[in-house]
């Protein structure tokens, strides 16, 4: 068994088709999850906005708050969906993400969470690196017109199984985020996102294999069904990528669920075969992993 993974598992991704109505989103992402959990998976992940339509039109109104820890049902449906879904199935769910209201600031964030087998919530990531972009003449996208950016690195230690690495999105085009979370012992790096039709043929499949590649660990991209009469085009092709950047899983634009056995042997062959953690040169170019890292573990 690998040093990293302490037992091998099964990783549940669900490409989910998303509308305006919130509580059927909510009712169909659970049973999306039983499906996934029914199928064997051990840890679930949901795409980033699955209780809204993405856009930042749709933030304040699907918005919920996640104070106090746990809040009040009625004000935080999506967040209790996902602590009873992980109890009811006994998996781990990576439930990311909805955009979150923090009541005293009245700032928005976009949030993901991590819930246990019991329901208890281990961690919560918000997004650090904001989607704020202008492609002439193909997409224009300011997500800081409404949303504050998180300020931490999300590592989470999950008992049975060892260390995974939480980003959302836009984040997973900053590779430090990648490569300190590797250094620091995840052996799965998770990213719910949500790339469109100009910017996911260009690079969602380039970015989630070469975290891989450059980290040697397993990472997940986990998007919405493409829907074309939303206003925002996802891209779907949610994929889980091994420790050689070879694609395990992937699927097309409609909803789905992908799987794949994430195992630790693999991580330790591709290392052995490629060293790069014993070949790294900190005495030329310092280790991003060493310095001021903020973290939320
Ligand atoms: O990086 C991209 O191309 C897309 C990012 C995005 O859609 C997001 O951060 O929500």
């Amino acid at each position: 068994m690998s040093s990293l993974l302490k037992k091998n598992f099964k990783l549940g991704c669900i490409q989910l088709a998303a509308g305006s109505d919130k509580q059927k989103n909510l009712s169909h992402a659970r049973e999306k999850i039983l499906e996934a959990a029914k199928a064997g998976a051990q840890v679930i992940v949901l795409p980033e906005c699955f209780n809204s339509p993405y856009g930042c039109q749709y933030f304040p109104d699907y918005a919920e708050p996640i104070e106090p820890s746990p809040p009040k049902k009625e004000d935080a449906p999506s967040w209790h969906m996902l602590s009873e879904a992980a109890a009811e199935t006994k998996t781990y769910i990576v439930g990311a993400s909805i955009p979150e209201l923090e009541p005293d600031t009245k700032k928005y964030y976009n949030t993901a969470f991590v819930f246990d087998p019991e329901g208890k919530l281990l961690a919560t990531h918000r997004k650090i690196h904001l989607f704020d972009i202008d492609i002439p003449g193909k997409i224009k996208f300011i997500e800081s017109d409404v949303l504050s950016p998180g300020n931490k690195i999300t590592i989470v230690d999950l008992p049975e199984y060892g260390k995974i690495a939480l980003a959302i999105c836009y984040d997973v085009r900053f590779p430090e985020l990648a490569m300190i979370a590797a250094r620091k012992g995840a052996f799965l790096l998770v990213y719910p996102g949500a790339f469109n039709t100009t910017t996911g043929p260009m690079h969602w499949s380039l970015q989630a294999r070469a975290r891989a590649m450059d980290n040697q660990v397993f990472v997940a991209m986990c998007s919405p069904a493409q829907d074309m009469d939303a206003t925002y085009h996802a891209w779907g092709h949610s994929m889980i990528v091994d420790p050689n950047a070879d694609i395990m899983d992937e699927l097309q634009e409609k909803e789905g669920i992908i799987y794949a056995d994430i195992n630790g042997a693999r991580i330790d062959e591709v290392r052995k075969g490629i060293p790069l953690y014993q070949q790294r040169r900190f005495d030329v170019y310092p280790d991003v992993s060493a310095g001021k890292v903020r973290f939320e573990e």
